[in-house]
């Protein structure tokens, strides 16, 4: 396939409510879209998930803008892509910015799909039909207002529930949350907000019986998390650390983890994403796929790699009512008792709204 036209969209839109993590909290969502065309006329769609500041990771919503239109989008316009693999070599003198090139190539994914007419979970090599889904909830300031929310979302049928933590909001909300909710399927995600200096802290959440605590250490290492994971019983799952297939593959090898959340942006794309995929299944890792706050586009591709097999573990692919009044994608992502569908249209399988993505874009560029 030829590729005539990429265009560029900057978004805002608002969360339903404000999302507190270790790092921040977090209402206006400033990201991209990306739109990669065809000679036919077809579009394939794909998000940036940046926020506007780097505080999860170092790339930021301007920096992905430049990194696109300066230097990733021109190596695509005009050329000929018989399978977005080749996307690899393009982009592989440029160091990292993977969410920047997870945009542009999750856009070229959901054309080639579209082009094959076969869905993306399908091109992906996935086979479920539908995947489990889990909610990741933020730091409240009030611990009433976070049972409310586990207790709502559980009814809601949510198969696993994540609470953010960090210093000072930890032993004692889990002791709370675990005392109301004795038998959920619970997990915690510090965002990097431990040290090895916690250890105490840490040791003392094996007794909530929690699937796995998310990120405790220093986002890139993997050294401290193997020193971690050998003095407590409860599994250490690795998000800000893993960027690379090198990455997970060394992090396996000196057991700083025994889980992945997969994230496609952060891992530079969804060919990466298949890679890291097929390697941790033959090292029996399981994996489940990580939210990064997305609109509707970078929520289908989520899905459909979670129909890989080894997507084992609920996700963060909630329903897009969880976050938006309204999505950008039509229809809108539903979790039904504790499922979402993987579309079997062809690409992503939900339409982007015309109407909805102009209103808005802040800004926006073509390249021919
Ligand atoms: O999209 C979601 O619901 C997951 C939210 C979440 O946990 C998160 C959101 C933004 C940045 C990092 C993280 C994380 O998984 O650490
Ligand atoms: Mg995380």
């Amino acid at each position: 396939m030829r590729i005539s036209e990429v265009v560029m969209y900057k978004i805002q839109m608002r969360m339903k409510n404000p999302f507190t993590t270790s790092f921040g909290t977090e209402q206006d969502r400033l990201f991209l879209i990306i739109e990669a065309k065809n000679d036919d006329g077809l579009s394939g769609w794909g998000e940036c998930v940046t926020s506007e500041l780097p505080l999860y990771i170092e790339e930021f919503t301007q920096s992905a803008w430049h990194m696109l239109a300066d230097n990733l989008i021109p190596l695509v316009v005009k050329q000929e892509i018989n399978h977005p693999d080749e996307l690899q070599e393009k982009f592989q003198p440029f160091k990292r910015n993977n969410l920047a090139k997870s945009a542009l190539e999750g856009a070229i994914w959901d054309l080639y799909a579209k082009t094959r007419g076969e869905s993306l979970a399908n091109a992906l090599g996935g086979t479920k039909k539908k995947v489990d889904v889990g909610i990741s909830l933020g730091i409240e300031d009030d611990i009433d207002d976070l049972l409310q929310n586990i207790k709502e979302k559980t009814e809601e049928g949510y198969k696993r529930i994540k609470i953010k933590i960090k210093p000072g909001k930890d032993l004692n909300v889990l002791h709370e949350v675990r005392k109301n909710f004795p038998d959920i399927p619970l997990m915690v995600d510090a965002n990097s907000a431990y040290t090895l200096d916690h250890v105490d802290t840490l040791k003392k959440m094996d007794k909530y019986d929690l699937m796995m605590i998310e990120q405790p250490l220093t986002a890139g290492d993997i050294i401290d998390h193997a020193t971690l994971q050998k003095q407590i019983e409860t599994p250490v799952c690795l998000d800000e650390s893993i960027h690379s297939y090198e990455n997970a593959r060394q992090a396996i090898e000196i057991g700083s983890c025994k889980i992945i959340n997969m994230k496609v942006g952060r891992v530079g794309g969804l060919t990466q994403a298949k890679r890291i995929h097929d390697m941790c299944d033959k090292a029996g890792i399981p994996l489940w796929c990580g939210g990064m706050l997305e609109s509707g586009v970078g929520r289908a591709h989520n899905i459909a790699i979670t129909s890989l097999s080894n997507f084992t573990l609920p996700g963060d692919t909630a329903s897009s009512s969880r976050y938006w009044e309204e999505d950008i994608i039509s229809p809108e992502v539903v979790m039904k008792d504790g499922y979402v569908d993987v579309p079997e249209g062809p690409g992503i399988g939900y339409e982007v709204k015309p109407g909805f993505l102009r209103r808005n874009t802040v800004e926006l560029k073509v390249f021919q």
